[in-house]
């Protein structure tokens, strides 16, 4: 892949760029080799390889310069520094930057300025749903400042874009904290962008978890669904399942009974959608604490599947997991090296039958790991 910012040496975010990329790949499956050195009986499958280049769906762009130059990029020792042209999105995403910067200048939304904590436009994001094209735009605004102008405007940008389907405001008044604040305040008539996986309709909002990675993502999505036809049972538990995609391409086969745990209630809201939409009647979705439930259920499902933040399950829930004793445990993580702390908890109780690399995040350190367990008592 071939980057100019890299290049010259304006954005590090792929790090690993000027390694060929067989070469990462092997890099990172020989890594994962090394965390799973512990567990002997685990099979490590080869690992599920990315598109090289515009493989990443979803795009935060940070917004500098000025009202009349607007830059949408990253700001490198507080220097801005133009990503419109990153090679990692859709091609349809720089005729996009540009237009949105064109939307700035008509609208006059002036970037936030880091070192003087003044302007109000602190991010860009967009995801485009690789099904239909279309788009999610939201801005991230540090007040209502300028909310009426981007209202006032947003006509004239969707007349030039088609394919924007959802347009929203998050407002984060807080300076350098986490990057979006909790108050969305929705644009448009539509809220939710569909997406399409494997057959299986996932449904984006502004406020949940998706994926960068579509295709990859498809794949593992389709590898967890392959893996559990194997496993006898009808009770399945998806753990932070976000808007579904893990529990609704197993729950699909009609044989399990799902229960879906999630924090974010828009979440949920699509996820539960979609099951609808698949005609799924035994599913079940709850907006709640994962760590929470689980510490409150008896019945153990007879098979769990997790899916954590990078932070990983930890003690609690790995306790939780031991208790109620599942015969079977699917867990998949962006970070291996949380992943491989859990299985060594989970160690005792719990054999380690399969490990698989899938190349979510290329040309950086960054790996998705499907693992599949199973009761050592049984
Ligand atoms: C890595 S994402 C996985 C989402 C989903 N499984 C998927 O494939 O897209 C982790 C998810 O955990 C959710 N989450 C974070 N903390 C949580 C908690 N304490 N309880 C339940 N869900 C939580 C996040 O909102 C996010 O959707």
């Amino acid at each position: 892949m071939n980057c100019v910012e890299f290049l010259a040496g304006r954005c590090h975010s792929c790090n690993q760029l000027s390694v060929p990329y067989p070469e990462q790949l092997a890099k990172k499956q020989q890594q994962l080799a090394t965390l799973m050195a512990p567990f002997a009986e685990a099979q490590l499958l080869p690992a599920v390889a990315s598109r090289e280049d515009g493989f990443r769906t979803k795009a935060k762009m940070v917004v500098s310069g000025s009202k009349e130059q607007p830059v949408l990029g990253i700001l490198n020792d507080g220097v801005a520094v133009d990503l419109s042209a990153c090679p990692l999105y859709p091609a349809a995403f720089a005729p996009a930057f540009s237009l949105l910067k064109g939307f700035i200048q008509r609208a006059a939304l002036t970037p936030y300025q880091v070192e003087q904590k003044q302007g109000e436009l602190k991010l860009i994001l967009l995801s485009q749903s690789q099904a239909s094209g279309r788009v999610m735009l939201r801005f991230v605004l540090r007040s209502k400042n300028c909310l009426a102008s981007i209202q006032k405007h947003l006509p004239w940008l969707q007349q030039q874009w088609p394919e924007l389907a959802v347009c929203s405001v998050n407002l984060q008044p807080v300076h350098m904290a986490v990057l979006e604040g909790p108050e969305e305040i929705l644009l448009t008539s539509e809220e939710l962008l569909r997406e399409e996986l494997n057959g299986i309709p996932l449904y984006l909002t502004p406020q949940s978890f998706f994926q960068t990675n579509t295709a990859v993502a498809a794949a593992l999505y389709a590898t967890a669904e392959q893996w559990a036809e194997a496993i006898p049972g009808q009770r399945l538990w998806d753990l932070f399942c976000g808007v579904g995609g893990f529990g609704l391409h197993l729950a699909r086969a009609g044989r399990w009974q799902l229960t879906g745990i999630e924090i974010a209630p828009k979440a949920i809201a699509s996820a539960t959608r979609s099951a609808s939409e698949l005609g799924l009647s035994r599913v079940s979705f709850q907006a709640l604490d994962a760590a929470a439930f689980a510490k409150a259920s008896v019945q153990a499902p007879d098979l769990l599947v997790v899916n954590p933040p990078r932070r990983g399950l930890g003690a609690a829930l790995c306790q939780s997991v031991m208790t109620l004793q599942p015969a079977w445990l699917m867990y998949s993580s962006c970070n291996p090296d949380t992943l491989a702390r859990d299985l060594a908890w989970l160690n005792a109780d719990y054999r380690l039958l399969k490990v698989q690399l899938f190349d979510m995040f290329p040309h950086t350190e960054h790996a998705e790991v499907l693992t599949l367990l199973q009761k050592r008592s049984l």
